[in-house]
């Protein structure tokens, strides 16, 4: 214990974790979700993000209301590097890692020097314990300096962080399915070598194809930095305390029986959305409908959803950083009007390529215009748990990011999967042929795919996903009771947080 850290006579304070999720959507999602579980078990929580991030948060989200009844949660923030014109999407979304390595470390150390370690005057501990974003290593030398204790949280999915753990044996087996160079990604998509199994990643050796994993090895040359510094912040992961992951046993337990042969401590405790939820309504705590989302969410659609008849609208939605250029959307657009089913359609304002001013209403077919005004209806963000807990809502068609993943498996709710880049292929893989709750349709864009994958999925083939997507349900539900396996694994993480001030 830390005598410093409290007057004689007084109550010694709480511990002090320091969360640093990767700026990303996707990963401050999930991250604030722990940081609130650990601030509901009445540990000082402070969140760190970048300037530009916490901008969008203030202007969209709700992050101030919600965390103003944990007196021990604060903000802190850091600049990502980036020029504030700089798209952090798409594929470039990579580029914030590459930056915040060049100049993260230089900044956290400011930070961490100039506050002493974020203690407020006195009136916090000193930051006691970091969660760090997986895939961001550049705090460690810092807060190992300062003798703090670490802990990573990889925020995709355990089967992709398997995946590029095995990076190294992946290419040292020739079995990296490496682009030509300037080859265009449809040409490289048709390749017949990408449906090779892949035998060098254990526990995947039956099914998985070099197609499906991470796309991080879609480069031409495997110096590439991109998938270099993929490798080597996940093979870091080692050297920590232990790995959070926002999973289930019952999902992901023999691929992280794989992960604890390298990371003895592995804590899966998701799915931290219905986690989060649950202990709040233990705790009675009144759990509002919160949003940390960047974009303004439109809640018209909740009101399109009640008119729409039970299970008969196809949820659409490529999460927050998937671009699509101008033919990938007609391509779609053609697919869901000819499937001639219902959709509610997210389209982020900045996910369409050359769109930037504002002219798609110039490109738009009549055809897709009348097609949608009768069956579709489109929002530029939604509040998404919500509108998978829609009794209109009959399946999701998602990129296969791993939170919508898991939120649409804990909504028990049948996927089709386009995954766009990352961890999302991989996603996507164990959706259609290990959980067999939904379709896959990676690496095509063809609107008479698309229109016959909407009818499968939609109608031909729903019941049989719906039953396995039910019981998938039931088990998350259980792993985030009292008892469950995610449950037991948080409290072993607050002890663990509890015992290293
Ligand atoms: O209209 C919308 C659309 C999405 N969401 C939410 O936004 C999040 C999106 O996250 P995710 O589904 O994981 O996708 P990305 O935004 O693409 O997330 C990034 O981060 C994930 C976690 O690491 C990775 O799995 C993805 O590949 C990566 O792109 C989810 O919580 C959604 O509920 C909304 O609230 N409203
Ligand atoms: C931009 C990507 C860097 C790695 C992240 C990731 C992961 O495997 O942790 C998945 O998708 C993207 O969010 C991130």
């Amino acid at each position: 214990m830390d005598h410093q850290q409290y007057a004689a006579g007084e109550p010694p304070l709480p511990p002090h974790v320091l969360i640093f999720p990767l700026p990303l959507q996707g990963h401050v999602n999930s991250m604030l979700k722990l940081a609130e579980l650990l601030c509901v078990s009445h540990l000082y929580v402070t969140v760190l993000l970048s300037e530009y991030n916490h901008s969008r948060l203030r202007r969209h989200g709700d992050l101030e209301s919600r965390f103003s009844r944990y007196s021990g949660f604060r903000v802190a923030t850091i600049p990502d590097g980036l020029p504030d014109d700089h798209p952090r999407n798409g594929e470039r979304a990579i580029e914030i890692v590459l930056s915040l390595k060049k100049i993260g470390e230089f900044e956290f150390r400011k930070l961490m020097e100039s506050t002493d370690a974020l203690s407020d005057g006195g009136n916090r501990r000193r930051v006691s314990c970091l969660i760090m974003d997986g895939v961001l290593s550049f705090a460690i030398p810092v807060v190992e300096e300062m003798g703090i204790p670490f802990i990573y949280f990889r925020t995709a999915s355990a089967c992709s962080f398997w995946a590029n753990f095995c990076f190294k044996e992946v290419m040292e087996a020739g079995e990296l399915p490496l682009k030509g160079k300037d080859e265009d990604k449809y040409a490289y998509w048709k390749k017949e070598e990408l449906d090779l199994i892949v035998t060098s990643v254990p526990g995947m050796e039956g099914f998985l194809r070099r197609r499906d994993l991470p796309t991080y090895v879609r480069v031409d040359n495997a110096d590439d930095p991109g998938f270099q510094t993929i490798l080597t912040e996940t093979r870091r992961t080692a050297a920590s305390s232990g790995l959070i992951l926002n999973t289930f046993e019952d999902l992901e337990g023999p691929i992280m029986d794989q992960i604890r042969k390298h990371i003895p401590n592995v804590y899966s405790i998701g799915p931290l959305h219905t986690h989060l939820k649950y202990r709040l309504d233990s705790e009675k705590v009144e759990s509002t409908q919160n949003s940390s989302s960047f974009w303004e969410e439109d809640r018209s659609c909740l009101t399109w959803l009640d008119s729409q008849q039970a299970n008969s609208v196809l949820y659409v939605s490529f999460g927050s950083v998937t671009i699509l250029s101008k033919n990938e959307l007609l391509e779609f657009w053609y697919g869901l009007v000819n499937s001639g089913q219902k959709f509610l359609w997210v389209m982020r304002p900045d996910s369409i390529i050359g769109n930037e001013d504002g002219d798609e209403n110039k490109v738009i077919p009549l055809e897709l215009e009348e097609g949608t005004k009768a069956r579709g209806y489109m929002v530029g963000w939604v509040p998404q748990h919500e509108v998978l807990a829609h009794p209109a809502v009959a399946a999701f068609f998602t990129h296969s990011g791993w939170n919508s993943t898991l939120e649409s498996i804990a909504a028990g709710m049948p996927m089709l999967c386009w995954p766009y880049f990352a961890d999302q292929t991989i996603n996507s893989r164990f959706v259609s042929d290990y959980w067999k709750v939904g379709l896959d349709m990676k690496d095509t864009c063809d609107r008479v795919v698309i229109e016959k994958k909407v009818r499968e999925i939609m109608e031909e083939r729903r019941d049989e996903f719906l039953e396995r997507a039910r019981s998938m349900a039931e088990l998350a539900k259980k792993a985030i009771s009292e008892g469950g396996t995610s449950s037991s694994n948080l409290n072993r993480l607050i002890e663990f947080i509890k015992a290293s001030v």
